[in-house]
């Protein structure tokens, strides 16, 4: 049956702030959708689950941090039409978690000072998400 709809995907984001308000990004595994990018960590939101309990699950999975959900904040909600894949993020910040992140799942990690987002290259739906962050 043809169809022009394209899959939506929505993804629980995390903007992870730590003490010297420095933010952790994460490169994306070249073979994933929008791969060899810098991303905020998260992924998928699955059936029955709550955007913040993925957030959780995610960070947990991705960087071996525990967050308690109490302890993220709504951000911004960005919709993005890749034309292969649309998606719905839902950006949270994560102020509160415990442990050191590690890439779990192999991916480089970074620190970074909130004015130097803008030199990383990203997937094209995380502008509105740094401009959210630079005007917080
Ligand atoms: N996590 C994350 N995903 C982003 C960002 N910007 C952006 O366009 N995306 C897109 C890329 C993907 O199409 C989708 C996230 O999917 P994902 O592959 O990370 O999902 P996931 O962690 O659940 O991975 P998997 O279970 O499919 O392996 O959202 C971002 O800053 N962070
Ligand atoms: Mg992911």
């Amino acid at each position: 049956m043809p169809s022009t709809a394209v899959k939506l995907v929505h993804v629980a984001v995390g903007v992870i702030c730590d003490a010297d308000q420095r933010i952790l990004i994460a490169r994306r595994a070249d073979h994933l959708h929008q791969g060899g990018l810098w991303e905020f960590p998260g992924g998928k939101v699955e059936a029955g689950e709550t955007v913040q309990e993925a957030l959780v699950r995610e960070l947990q999975e991705e960087l071996a941090i525990a967050v308690a959900p109490e302890g993220c904040q709504p951000l911004t909600e960005i919709h993005h039409d890749y034309g292969d894949k649309a998606v719905r993020l839902d950006v949270w910040w994560v102020r509160e978690f415990s442990g050191e992140p590690q890439g779990a799942e192999g991916q480089p990690l970074q620190w970074v000072a909130p004015h130097t987002l803008n030199d990383y290259s990203f997937p094209a739906a995380n502008r509105a998400i740094i401009d959210a962050i630079l005007s917080a």
